[in-house]
């Protein structure tokens, strides 16, 4: 059965990983539902906002998700983080318990390693200044690859005595190395293709397993940079070298302690904040619009009332955001995800029980490339299959695939066709 995708956060010491994981996972304005049955205490429950399908059929009125919330048209759609803390240079060496930390990246489909660019603290988190950011890119990265070399390296003479035994190809002994990472076999052909390497495997010298083993962390660890504290005055000049150096898809510019001080102001009735926007409304802007109730919002004392419009001119006014949302979406498009909303009735998107009027109550999160029998799976289990239908009682086979506007929602039809 297909897993749900599992985000990691990684990053040094005091790079801001828990004000990050506090922001993404305070569900104060959520129902505050997970369909996950076993959290550990590592995992935590991020939103992930996608367009929602309700927008499509005029029916945001009527949408009621079981899990996570819908505005207007906007959801939010739980998805789990994996809190990978104290990863410093020499982790893979078992520095600092990098060796425990490294191993539990292996669930994770998709990383977000969350930087300090105000230069403030060194490469393991001490206090300092003009300390250079795009260094900690550069470690970060290679202990992720020296990690996965050092266990390949350390069982490379079996490895090769077996694949010359038993003709295997490059592919099927490489893939049965790196399974335990939740690679697929079509993961390490895609690398091997790409690289276009000559020799056959028993000959590759010690830079050709590097350059396999930088190929597959690429494939099976696509990489957000959330460069954080861009509300400090030295992040401008970090910015604009990382910038230089790396993909532009790849970053995200974030102020986690901006939005974890919005959301509070929030939740305690200062301000009315879109999490994830721009838009901060007082009590006063809102009296200002025409509404003499203000919103019903609290007045603001001078201080609170500064730092409000501090923050906006820093960050918000600045960046457009306090980015952290983002960097939750930015994962899922590497990572290709597909949100599929299982329904029971393709015409008006209910579940079933016979009085609610409540429409697409479920969606899930799958990978690019993924059937219509993978959602299956993934929702019933081995239930045996009947048929499965799309919107308007279309039927459509196992095998066509799930894409956003096309196959996504599904109603599953359990039995004998
Ligand atoms: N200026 C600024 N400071 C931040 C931001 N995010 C976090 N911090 C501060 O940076 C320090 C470290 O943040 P944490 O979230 O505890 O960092 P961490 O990466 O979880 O650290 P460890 O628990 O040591 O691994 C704290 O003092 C935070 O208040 C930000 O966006 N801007």
């Amino acid at each position: 059965m297909p897993r749900d995708p599992l985000i990691g956060l990684v990053g040094k010491p005091s790079s801001g990983k828990s004000t990050t994981l506090n922001s993404l996972t305070d569900a104060s304005s959520k129902v505050g539902n997970f369909p996950f049955t076993t959290i550990d205490p590592q995992r935590a429950i991020g939103y992930l906002q996608i367009p929602c399908a309700c927008a499509r059929f005029d029916l945001s009125d009527r949408c009621k998700p079981n899990y996570g919330s819908c505005v207007e048209g906007r959801r939010s759609v739980p998805i789990e983080l994996l809190d990978v803390a104290g990863l410093v240079p020499g982790a893979h060496l078992g520095k600092g318990l990098g060796n425990r930390f490294l191993d539990d990246l292996r669930h994770a489909d998709a990383l977000v390693h969350v930087v300090d660019v105000s230069g403030t603290t060194d490469a393991e988190g001490k206090a300092t200044r003009g300390y250079d950011p795009s260094q900690d890119i550069v470690w970060l990265r290679s202990e992720i690859v020296r990690w996965i070399q050092g266990n390949l390296m350390e069982k490379w003479g079996g490895i090769k005595r077996r694949h010359i035994a038993i003709k295997a190809t490059a592919v099927e002994t490489l893939q049965n190395q790196f399974s335990g990472y939740g690679s697929k076999a079509s993961v390490v052909a895609s690398c091997l293709d790409r690289l276009g390497l000559k020799q056959p495997l028993q000959d590759w010298s010690d830079e050709t397993i590097e350059q396999v083993v930088n190929a597959f962390t690429d494939e099976k660890f696509p990489t957000v940079i959330a460069l954080n504290k861009i509300d400090h005055p030295d992040a401008d000049k970090n910015i604009a070298k990382i910038a230089k150096m790396v993909d532009a898809k790849s970053i995200v510019l974030t102020s986690a302690i901006s939005e974890v001080f919005l959301r509070k102001l929030a939740k305690q009735g200062f301000i009315k904040y879109t999490e994830g926007s721009e838009f901060v409304d007082t009590r006063e802007d809102l009296i200002e619009r025409g509404d003499p109730d203000g919103g019903r919002l609290k007045e603001l004392d001078e201080k609170l009332r500064t730092r409000i419009e501090n923050l906006k001119d820093l960050v918000l006014y600045r960046f457009g955001s306090t980015g952290v949302v983002q960097v939750l979406s930015r994962a899922a498009e590497l990572l290709g995800l597909v949100p599929v909303f299982p329904v029971r009735n393709t015409s008006s998107f209910t579940s079933g029980s016979a009085n609610s009027t409540a429409v697409f109550r479920d969606c899930v999160l799958v990978k690019r490339g993924s059937t219509v029998g993978d959602v299956y799976r993934k929702v019933m289990g081995d239930a045996p299959l009947a048929y499965v239908e799309t919107v308007g009682a279309k039927r459509v086979s196992e095998d066509d695939l799930v894409e956003v506007g096309k196959n996504d929602i599904l109603s599953f039809k359990v039995g004998r066709a």
